[in-house]
């Protein structure tokens, strides 16, 4: 299996609106570490899984909707915990939407909340 992984980063902030979620039922912010790894059993005619760059800017595009955001002031996310498992899928669904013509493998996506959490999500 081939992969390439590209990273960067996002600042949030949020509240986890449940008694399970102790103090984080509070307002609090976040800064994200986003890992996104696009894999592939094969590369394409110019050896790549996928062009760098355009994993980058496809992944940018995406974090810039969250990037500096209130989430609980997001509409489509009313509702939801925005947990870091809800984040990494959410943004894994975008990402395979904008590369749905330039790549078919699988994307994992992981966000690392802190310097010792993470959480991710992997589509097949
Ligand atoms: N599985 C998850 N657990 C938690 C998430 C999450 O996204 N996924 N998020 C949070 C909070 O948003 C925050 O990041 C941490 O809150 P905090 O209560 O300080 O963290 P802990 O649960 O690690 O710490 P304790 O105080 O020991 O409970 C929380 N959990």
């Amino acid at each position: 299996m081939f992969a390439v992984k590209i990273r960067e980063s996002i600042m949030i902030a949020h509240s986890l609106p449940d008694p399970f979620f102790g103090p984080a039922q509070h307002m609090h912010g976040a800064t994200y570490v986003v890992d996104v790894e696009f894999q592939s059993a094969t590369i394409t005619k110019h050896n790549v899984v996928i062009d760098i760059g355009e994993a980058k800017t496809i992944t940018k595009k995406v974090l810039a909707e969250l990037n500096y955001q209130n989430l609980d002031e997001i509409t489509k996310f009313n509702g939801q915990l925005t947990t870091t498992e809800f984040l990494a899928k959410y943004i894994h669904d975008e990402i395979k939407i904008l590369t749905q013509q330039t790549f078919a493998g699988a994307i994992k996506v992981c966000l690392g909340e802190t310097h010792d959490a993470w959480a991710s999500y992997q589509g097949s």
